[in-house]
């Protein structure tokens, strides 16, 4: 289909005020007749759902689903990710996605993409960043990218063509990549002139999502603030504030293998991304993206309330930035006027970005995201009280200010408001109080150490880990008494660290990669049938019978590829026709057991883990004999393991019914994990859970075990389940038809129309295996329940025999974190 003209393009934005677009840099500036950010966004979304048949999908959460090798999510394609790498769901609405247009909440401030330290230091980075993308799914590819963003840009944003440069990939040798001449050639039947499409090498114009995994080539669309006829090109991608990175479009077509080649992807794909602050900066005529209506509204917040005068604060000339960066090591002793502008553009970054994270679910705490977060509040903090004198509550005041900005984009942060207000004041009440104590183990230590040229390595780390302390902040502390931090050591440390989650990252995955998923489509291969799972039924006399399992092996998988036969000794992924273990999903552990050869009743293959993925169910076995495809095996899952596991599940669902039921409809699940030993479960409320009732939320539970209730499971359409008033979902993608779990009322009751059977009792959707009667229950003690942060408690809870031991008292001590621990004794 070949690209939408001018008129179309003027029929898209028809509700706008002719004028609003007419602010390009060569016409008049006028303020108020450029466009508003919310115009802009609109309008990009439009142009892909309207002109192009593009379908809408909303931001996903900043606090990625399912991918625990993210902190947050950075781009608009993380949400998609399963598409690229062939696992989503064969039933997810996923799978269906062509087309798909959307405004991503991005926070870049930890892992691979972290734009913390820049943040401030120059005008176009932030922590947290609205990314406008569209996506082809096996699709369109190069050529209707382009020519879609070349029309939106030019045609549409009017945007001055001789400001646009436009990069491409220039090949790699050693790799054996030609250049990407398509793009190339494409850019200039659009008309663009050669001495603005510029070849660039792999490190800015390929990309990839990982160390292995789906890349490709890259086109980027470059901007130049200055413009006035200027031959610009010789500045692109050398992070010079006047040329700047707009619009990157990414084409899939590769995937890097463990081995470091390349292999052509079963599908290709588009996946494109621009920095919605950066575009407004353009189209309103700025130089900054501060100087735009995303940040004006919280800089002047910041201003009314603050004594240092708002100077040169919007133009950070390089002279500026290069002050920003002395100064940061510096203003620990005082301010001074670079600090001042950097103080305000850190502040307002950083409050949009703890609004959006707790908005999302992610609160400071002490590990990943949460960490990271932390670390942010607390830059955040030190800039408040050390630079701007601002008296504490001065963060939390700004938010206000940023809702009004993203509030209508983002309607979370409406609701949320006063709950973001709260946590950033407790945690920064907890900051300035640590800051007081660090300061005092820090002068201490200093006496004791006598004269030496370096500060304790044990006590920095300690300060850091314990207390959060960064340590370029002791640093700056020791620094003023003629010691230093002993870096070297410190970076062992650290580096030790981050290996250590890595390999509990990497260790015991056994995932299908995309080409083995895709040559399982290709060749296939059915879905595994993992109904089994489901099929157990109750007895007279209460016990649970679990049925019989036999498969056949379809096909194994070790050292990233599909094969027919696996020797003994080995590691690997079996993959069969129908299982009855139930995979890690849901917040339920994975069941336990081994498989058997049929007829060869003495060799075990004991089930390490059990993964899904795409549509199949991956057992991780380490074999002791050889293990060939068509083999039939027998399936032993451990029963007395599995039946914990589903009365710790179906506990959780009585759970989250009661303290609802006690503390009232807004408590809300934020997450939860069952195991066989115990349950977790995390959830916000209002005011701190008293003991009185953490015993009627005990009583509830009771007497629903008591009344040895008839748990109901069925499938039923999403659309017909997610409609039902007080129904417990947890922001997860969900198959479609989704299965629900009904408490004592059957399913068809449940979900008819205006019953009001979800508010009084448990109905949830979950995959998870749930006990068929209460009563196998027995009981349930909360052992454990804290504040994570103020408005989120967890609880801890066990049940059967185990609820009715008496606890061992224990004090537990958390230093200085901010949390509030409450223990029970029973
Ligand atoms: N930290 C950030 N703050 C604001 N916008 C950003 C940030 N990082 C990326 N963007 C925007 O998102 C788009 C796509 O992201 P991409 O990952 O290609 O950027 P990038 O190459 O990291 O950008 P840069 O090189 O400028 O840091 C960019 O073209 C830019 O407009
Ligand atoms: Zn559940």
């Amino acid at each position: 289909m070949a690209t939408a003209g001018p008129a179309r393009a003027g029929g898209l934005l028809q509700r706008l005020p002719p004028a609003a677009w007419r602010c390009g840099p060569r016409r008049a500036r006028s303020a108020t007749a450029c466009p508003p950010a919310a115009q802009v966004r609109q309008a990009f979304l439009r142009f892909f759902q309207e002109q192009h048949g593009h379908r809408l999908v909303p931001s996903a959460p900043v606090r990625p689903r399912g991918d625990p090798g993210l902190l947050f999510v950075n781009a608009g394609m993380n949400q998609f990710k399963p598409i690229f790498l062939g696992t989503a769901h064969p039933q997810s609405e996923l799978v269906q996605y062509q087309r798909v247009v959307n405004s991503q909440k991005c926070v870049r401030a930890g892992g691979k993409h972290n734009d913390l330290d820049d943040v401030g230091r120059d005008v176009y980075h932030h922590t947290f960043f609205e990314m406008l993308g569209n996506w082809s799914f096996g699709d369109y590819f190069k050529e209707k990218a382009c020519g879609m963003a070349w029309e939106l840009l030019t045609q549409v944003y009017e945007i001055s063509k001789d400001r646009l440069y436009v990069t491409y990939f220039g090949g790699d040798a050693l790799l054996g990549l030609s250049p990407d001449e398509e793009s190339r050639d494409i850019w200039l039947s659009l008309g663009v002139p050669p001495s603005h499409v510029l070849p660039f090498p792999l490190k800015e114009n390929f990309w990839e999502m990982g160390e292995t995994g789906p890349c490709g080539p890259c086109t980027e669309i470059h901007y130049d603030h200055v413009g006035g006829g200027r031959h610009a090109a010789a500045l692109v991608n050398q992070d010079n504030p006047d040329v700047v990175e707009i619009w990157n479009l990414v084409f899939m077509q590769y995937s890097r293998e463990v081995d470091g080649s390349l292999r052509s992807l079963p599908q290709h794909h588009v996946d494109t991304g621009m920095g919605l602050e950066r575009l407004v900066t353009v189209l309103q005529s700025k130089h900054s993206n501060y100087d735009t209506d995303l940040f004006t509204p919280i800089l002047d917040a910041i201003h009314k309330s603050t004594l240092p005068p708002l100077k040169h604060l919007l133009s950070c000339s390089p002279l500026h930035r290069a002050a920003g960066a002395l100064v940061t090591r510096a203003w620990w002793g005082g301010a001074d006027i670079g600090s001042v502008n950097m103080a305000y553009r850190v502040v307002a970054d950083h409050v949009r970005t703890l609004s959006v994270c707790i908005a999302d679910g992610v609160y400071p705490g002490m590990s990943g995201a949460e960490l990271v977060l932390r670390r942010i509040l607390r830059r955040a903090v030190r800039f408040c009280t050390e630079v701007l004198h601002a008296p504490p509550g001065f963060l939390a005041s700004l938010v206000p200010a940023v809702v009004e900005v993203l509030g209508d984009a983002y309607p979370e942060l409406r609701k949320n408001t006063d709950q973001i207000m709260t946590i950033i004041n407790d945690n920064e009440a907890a900051f300035l109080s640590s800051l007081l104590r660090g300061r005092r183990i820090i002068d201490r230590t200093l006496q004791q150490i006598g004269p030496s040229k370096f500060f304790p390595t044990e006590v920095a780390w300690s300060l850091h880990g314990n207390l959060g302390f960064p340590l370029d902040l002791i640093d700056l502390m020791v620094e003023e008494k003629g010691i230093q931090l002993d870096w070297a050591t410190l970076g062992q440390l650290a580096q030790k660290d981050a290996e250590q989650s890595h390999e509990q990252l990497e260790g015991s995955v056994a995932r299908l990669d995309v080409h083995s998923l895709a040559q399982l489509q290709r060749d296939g291969v059915p879905a595994t049938d993992d109904s089994p799972k489901y099929a157990y039924t109750i007895g007279q006399d209460g016990k649970y019978a679990f049925s019989f399992c036999q498969a056949t092996v379809l096909m194994l998988y070790k050292d990233h590829s599909l094969q027919k036969e696996v020797g003994a000794g080995q590691r690997c992924g079996v993959l069969l026709d129908r299982t009855n273990f139930y995979a890690e999903q849901g917040g339920q552990a994975h069941d336990q057991g081994y498989l058997m050869r049929l007829g060869q009743q003495d060799v075990l293959f004991p089930v390490e883990s059990v993964h899904f993925s795409g549509g199949y169910v991956i057992h991780e076995v380490t074999t002791p004999e050889t293990l060939r495809a068509g083999d039939q095996v027998q399936l032993f899952v451990a029963e007395a393991h599995r039946l914990a596991c589903m009365v710790n599940h179906t506990a959780t669902h009585l759970l989250s019914f009661a303290l609802r039921r006690v503390l009232g409809d807004r408590t809300e699940q934020q997450g939860s994990h069952v195991t066989a030993e115990q349950l977790r479960f995390d959830f916000s409320t209002k005011a701190p859970v008293t003991t009185q009732q953490l015993r009627e939320v005990e009583g509830v539970i009771q007497e629903m075990v008591e009344r040895n209730e008839t748990v109901y499971m069925g499938e039923v359409p999403l659309a017909l389940a997610s409609g039902v008033q007080g129904l417990r979902t947890i922001d997860e993608v969900y198959p479609d038809p989704v299965r629900v779990v009904s408490v004592g009322v059957p399913i068809e009751s449940a979900l008819t129309l205006n019953s009001q059977a979800a508010m009084q009792t448990s109905v949830e959707l979950c995959c998870g295996t749930h006990l068929l009667q209460t009563g196998a229950m027995q009981d349930l003690t909360i052992i454990s329940e804290r504040q994570l942060v103020k408005g989120i408690s967890q609880i801890i809870a066990v049940t059967r025999e185990q609820a009715k031991q008496p606890l061992a008292a224990e004090c537990l001590c958390l230093p200085d974190s901010g949390l509030l621990l409450r223990m029970f004794y029973f």
